[in-house]
C-alpha cells in the first residue's frame, strides 16, 4: 500500500482560520490529506482554540482543490448523535466527491462530560462506538427509511435526503489492543495515535489484523493511519518544548479518570519530561531528520500519517515538506 502524507491542521492549538491557512499551504506543498481535530474542550488551556470541527472542514474545503479531508477523530456517541454524524458527513461528501471521509473513536473526557455528565467505561463506550457505526451506515446505504432499536440508540422511519454516490470512508480509533481489533472488524481502516513502533508492530497492527480477518476483510487492503505530533527547529530543545501544547496526551491517567477540565490537564501536561516527548513525537533539526523518524514508522506498518505540527516557526514547519515528501513516498 502507498504510503500517504497527512496534515493535521489543529483547531485546538490554532485559531481557525490560522489552521485553515495551514491547510491551504499544506496542499500546496503536496501533502495528500488534512485530518482536523473534533473537540468541545482542549488538551491544553493557555492559548488554547476549540474550533467546531465540521464548520471549519466545509470552509477549508471549499478553500482547497483536491486534499482528502477527515476528521481525527469523531465521538459518535454521546454528545452528537449518530444520525446526525451520518447526515453530516454524507453532505460533505456529496458537495467534494471523492474528498471526504470520518475517523471515528470511542471519546474523551474533556469533550463529552461538560456537554452531558456523562462518562461510561471504556468498554460501554467501544460498544456504543460499534452501535453508532451500524446507525451510521444503515442511513448512508439505504434507499427506504430505516428503523432501528438497538441497545443505545434508536432511528424512527428515518432516511437520509442527501446522499454522496459512495459511501464515506471509516477510519476507526483504536489505541488500546481491543480498541484495535475492533477497528479491524468494524473499520473501513485503521487510526490511532503516537504509539512507540514496537508497540504498533507487535501489539496494535496485529489486533487491527486479526479483527479485520474476523470480519472477512483483507487487513493489506486497509490503511494504517497515525496522528503523530512533530517540531522542527535548527535547535533540537526548542523543537521539544514546542511540542508541550500535546503532552497531556502522554499521561495515560487522563483517559482512564474523567478528566474534562483543560486547565487541570495542563497541570499534568507541565511536568511530562523531555525524555518521554522525545520518545511519542517526532523531532528533527532538518528535512533530513524528519525523513527518518517518518521512515522509523513506516516500518513499524503505517502507511497514512497525519502529521501534527507544532513547530516553533509553523510555516517552516509545513514548508520542510516539499523536501520530505518526495523522500518518503514509495
Ligand atoms: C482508552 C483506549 O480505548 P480505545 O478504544 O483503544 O481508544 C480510544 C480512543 O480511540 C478514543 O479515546 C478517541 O476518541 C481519542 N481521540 C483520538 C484517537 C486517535 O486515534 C487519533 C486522534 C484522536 C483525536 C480525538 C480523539 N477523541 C476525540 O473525542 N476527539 C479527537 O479529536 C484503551 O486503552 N483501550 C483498551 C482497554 C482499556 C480499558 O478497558 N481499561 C479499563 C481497565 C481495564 C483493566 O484494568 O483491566 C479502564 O480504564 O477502566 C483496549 O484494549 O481497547
Ligand atoms: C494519546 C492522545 C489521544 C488523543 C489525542 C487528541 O484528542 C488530540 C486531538
Amino acid at each position: 500500500m502507498k504510503t500517504q502524507i497527512g496534515y493535521f491542521a489543529s483547531i485546538e492549538q490554532y485559531r481557525p482560520m490560522d489552521a485553515l491557512e495551514q491547510a491551504v499551504r499544506a496542499e500546496n506543498d503536496g501533502f495528500d490529506s488534512i485530518w482536523v481535530d473534533d473537540h468541545f474542550h482542549p488538551w491544553y488551556h493557555t492559548n488554547a482554540q476549540a474550533g467546531q470541527a465540521w464548520a471549519w472542514m466545509g470552509a477549508a474545503l471549499q478553500a482547497t482543490k483536491k486534499a482528502f479531508f477527515s476528521t481525527c477523530i469523531t465521538c459518535p456517541i454521546m454528545r452528537y448523535n449518530p444520525a446526525v454524524v451520518a447526515q453530516t458527513f454524507a453532505t460533505l461528501r456529496q458537495m467534494y466527491p471523492g474528498r471526504v471521509g470520518i475517523a471515528v473513536g470511542a471519546g474523551e473526557a474533556l469533550n463529552e462530560v461538560p456537554v452531558t455528565g456523562e462518562w461510561p467505561s471504556v468498554p460501554v463506550r467501544q460498544d456504543m462506538t460499534v452501535e453508532a457505526i451500524e446507525v451510521m451506515r444503515k442511513l448512508w446505504e439505504s434507499n427506504e427509511p430505516v428503523s432501528f432499536k438497538g441497545k443505545y440508540y434508536t432511528l424512527d422511519n428515518a432516511f437520509l435526503y442527501t446522499k454522496p454516490d459512495d459511501e464515506v470512508p471509516l477510519y476507526f480509533s483504536g489505541m488500546g489492543p481491543k480498541g484495535a481489533q475492533l477497528a479491524g472488524k468494524y473499520g473501513d481502516h485503521l487510526m490511532t495515535v503516537s504509539a512507540e513502533p514496537s508497540v504498533l508492530k507487535t501489539v496494535t497492527i496485529p489486533n487491527f489484523e486479526k479483527g479485520a480477518r474476523e470480519a472477512g476483510k483483507d487487513p493489506s487492503k486497509m490503511e494504517r493511519a497515525m496522528l503523530v505530533w512533530y517540531a522542527v527547529d535548527p535547535d533540537y530543545e526548542k523543537a521539544v518544548e514546542a511540542l508541550r501544547f500535546w503532552s497531556g496526551c502522554l499521561v495515560p491517567s487522563m483517559f482512564k479518570y474523567r478528566v474534562c477540565n483543560a486547565k487541570e490537564v495542563e497541570l499534568h501536561a507541565n511536568l511530562v519530561g523531555h525524555d518521554m516527548m522525545k520518545g511519542n513525537f517526532m523531532i528533527a533539526t532538518d528535512a533530513e531528520g524528519m525523513i527518518k523518524e517518518i521512515e522509523r514508522f513506516k516500518a513499524a506498518g503505517i502507511t497514512h500519517f497525519c502529521l501534527g505540527n507544532s513547530s516553533p516557526d509553523v510555516n517552516a514547519g509545513i514548508d520542510i515538506f516539499k523536501e520530505v515528501i518526495p523522500a518518503v513516498k514509495d
